[in-house]
């Protein structure tokens, strides 16, 4: 079929492959600091602090305000709309405190879980109605990615081929509007740890979400080099009672990307999907080790286990910023260095960051 309607310019191409490889350059990885009001809620009410904008605006400010050497490790961030729109205490938007360090912005644009009606529980995300128009007007205001993560679960019947389809496809179709805009697309099927499947079956699960994700990126005519890819690691289920160790997981998960995930796609940025700090660290490095063919970043775009200790050691006080910046600080880096295969464990961890942030069902 000849190829008669190309969807990008050479010049769209040009700009959204740089963008990719610049958040996935020398084991560069994602801040995921795009909790929504009601997700950072469950984070602030761990550590006692009431989910007010001014104490959001304040814990963030703290982690992008942290030394300019967070460039090194940190490749992205991805905001929050409310986030992308807050300054800091001199009254700097937050958006351009991260350009100046060289981290590119990114907004998240999914708006949600509806129901899948006649399923076992399962979703879809909303937000591709208006979904151009607001791409449009954040890279106007200063973002240069996207993310859009949609939920799939393993349990009777889970996830069911409507499930894995209609997913794919918003996805597909989310990822194709995002580069009409210039936006880089993470494109993020999470396959959520809930249950006490096997490895194996969590690989399996895993390879037919992602083959299916492909085609449907393929059928919507998605630029594969000017995308990023966040999956779930492929691990056991948080209930079962056989343990891996990280070369198992690294092992069963690099079989099933690359069984699935073509070689043009730059990079690939992990969730963390609820494991400690330590082990999202661990199985990282393990991953970079792993020796089957690798032609990708292999890289993580964490939420929980790059804040956890973070937000621990912040309580919500001002007096606790530098121990705050270095507790973030010291995990950026351990996954950069993870990021390259790199990571010595020092054994020396604080218990934050070997505690399990498994939340049953996080489905938003
Ligand atoms: O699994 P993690 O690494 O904590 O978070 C992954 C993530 O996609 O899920 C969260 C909820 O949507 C987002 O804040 C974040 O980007």
């Amino acid at each position: 079929m000849a190829h008669r309607f190309p969807a990008l310019t050479p010049e769209q191409k040009k700009e959204l492959s740089d963008i990719a490889q610049r958040i996935v350059a020398n084991g560069k990885g994602i801040l995921a600091a795009d909790e929504s009001v009601g997700t950072m809620g469950n984070r602030l009410q761990r550590i006692k602090v009431e989910n007010t904008e001014e104490n959001r605006r304040q814990f963030r400010e703290i982690l992008f305000t942290s030394d300019n050497s967070m460039s090194q490790s940190i490749g992205g961030v991805i905001l929050f709309h409310e986030t992308l729109y807050q300054k800091d205490g001199q009254g700097k938007l937050f958006k351009n405190i991260l350009k100046e360090k060289g981290i590119v912005v990114g907004i998240k644009l999914d708006q949600g879980a509806a129901p899948l009606a006649g399923t076992n529980k399962e979703s879809t995300i909303q937000g591709l109605d208006g979904l151009s128009e607001r791409c449009a007007q954040y890279k106007k205001d200063g973002a240069d990615f996207g993310k859009w993560r949609a939920v799939l679960r393993i349990a009777d019947q889970c996830p069911s081929s409507l499930a894995i389809q209609e997913n794919a496809n918003a996805l597909a179709r989310y990822a194709s509007i995002c580069q009409q805009n210039g936006l880089v697309p993470i494109v993020e099927p999470e396959v959520i740890p809930d249950g006490d499947h096997d490895l194996e079956h969590c690989q399996y699960v895993t390879e037919k979400v992602l083959a299916t994700v492909y085609k449907a990126l393929n059928d919507h005519h998605v630029y594969l080099e000017g995308t990023l890819l966040k999956p779930n690691m492929v691990t056991a289920g948080h209930a079962c009672t056989k343990k891996y160790s990280p070369e198992q997981v690294a092992m069963a998960t690099v079989t099933a990307l690359h069984r699935t995930v073509p070689a043009a796609v730059p990079g690939i940025c992990f969730l963390s999907g609820g494991m400690s700090e330590e082990d999202a660290t661990l199985n990282l490095n393990a991953i970079n080790l792993c020796p089957l063919p690798k032609p990708w970043k292999l890289s993580f775009s964490y939420g929980r286990a790059l804040q956890a200790s973070a937000l621990a050691a912040w309580g919500g006080k001002a007096a606790n910023k530098k121990a705050t910046q270095d507790a973030f600080m010291k995990r950026a880096l351990a996954n950069c260095q993870a990021a390259k295969g790199q990571y010595v464990h020092s054994g020396s961890s604080g218990s934050a960051s070997t505690q399990s942030l498994f939340t049953a069902s996080y489905t938003y």
